[in-house]
């Protein structure tokens, strides 16, 4: 049977939708959003998180940013179009489909430059809509190819959240999680909690047990011990940004997991889109990362757990080099080896 599934971001008459991830387990609230400062907001707070969903949030973000732009001349309203497009690329700086979803709104202004403004403009509402719909088959479609490395009754860690939520549907790395329960098998998951933020605790776990599949949350701290029980048989996480020569950002934590993968002889794959993958940054070296509020370490979720005034570093994601990286699975196969020479092939043709 097929998994019910809570769109997370949608567009419904002139009004961006979405699922506010911050309430989550407790409330299950879809905000509704009417301003570009309030998608911008929404996505800088989270409320809205996760690579392929916060590309979907910015391309209807941007459609309320140009609902009264000019419409005497393109020129006119593409100088309106870029500014709007330029604020919301900086709400986050380290999931590159922020910047993949923005491009290719703009390129379809572009190629629509010749009709009256009123039509680019619903160009630009038909792209968004694309935008999340193609989103869906692909992680679909990830899921397909993912599941070809699994096999009933394995057990998989999983860290931060890369499920349906954070995703126009079926998640990347959750995505043949669904697949197999859909097969009926018997996959046991074990997901991080994910500090500081907890997406693993309160998002993960919340989807899956929704979904029926066996869950168990552990600390982050707990995955070594969980990996040498020989409980684990393969890590699959999402990730936010794939470099060329196959170094990927991923939420903070993630790279402690490859290493310990890599110490137990388990796989580390990587479930990714190719709006996920930046040929344009050679490496991880040259990923963005985010640092974070202080706060949501010393006083994550209204409690102060660190005396005032100490010093934090709060970087929201981390680089796991290639070499860890037993394959990155992708809509249009899995690919392993050189990344370097194979990632580009996925772009031909
Ligand atoms: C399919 S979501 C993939 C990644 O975006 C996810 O693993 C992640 O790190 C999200 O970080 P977040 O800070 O919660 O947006």
């Amino acid at each position: 049977m097929e998994t019910a599934f809570l769109q997370s971001v949608f567009f419904q008459n002139g009004i961006l939708k979405i699922l506010d991830q911050t309430k989550i387990p407790n409330v299950t609230e879809f905000l509704e959003i009417t301003t570009i400062e309030d998608a911008w907001d929404a996505i800088k707070q989270l409320k809205v998180r996760g690579a392929p969903a916060i590309g979907i949030a910015a391309a209807y973000g941007l459609l309320l940013g140009i609902k009264n732009a000019p419409e005497n001349s393109f020129d006119d309203f593409y100088i309106e179009f870029k500014k709007q497009a330029d604020y919301l690329a900086t709400s986050r700086p380290t999931a590159v489909n922020l910047f993949w979803a923005l491009k290719r709104m703009d390129e379809r202004a572009k190629k629509e430059k010749n009709q009256p403004v009123a039509k680019i403009k619903e160009a630009l509402e038909e792209e968004a809509h694309l935008i999340r719909q193609e989103d869906e088959e692909v992680c679909r479609s990830i899921g397909t190819h993912a599941l070809s490395l699994l096999k009933d009754g394995m057990g998989i860690l999983t860290h931060c959240n890369a499920g349906g939520i954070a995703t126009a549907k079926y998640g990347t790395a959750l995505a043949p999680l669904y697949l197999a329960k859909e097969k009926g098998w018997n996959i046991k998951v074990f997901a991080d909690e994910t500090r500081p933020l907890l997406q693993g605790a309160r998002l993960t776990t919340w989807e899956l047990m929704q979904a029926g599949i066996d869950v168990t949350l552990i600390t982050d701290s707990m995955a070594a011990m969980v990996m040498k029980k020989g409980w684990i048989q393969a890590v699959i996480v999402g990730c936010d940004r794939v470099a060329a020569n196959g170094d990927v950002a991923n939420k903070i934590g993630t790279y402690g997991v490859a290493l310990l993968a890599k110490a137990h002889n388990i796989p580390f794959y990587v479930a990714a889109p190719l709006s996920t993958i930046d040929l344009d940054t050679k490496s991880g070296d040259d990923i963005p990362i985010e640092e974070r509020d202080a706060s949501e370490i010393t006083e994550g979720f209204g409690k102060r757990t660190a005396p005032e005034g100490v010093k934090v570093f709060n970087p929201a994601f981390d680089v796991t080099p290639h070499e860890l990286v037993t394959a990155i699975i992708t809509e249009k196969g899995i690919i392993k080896g050189n990344y370097q020479v194979e990632l580009p092939k996925l772009f031909q043709g």
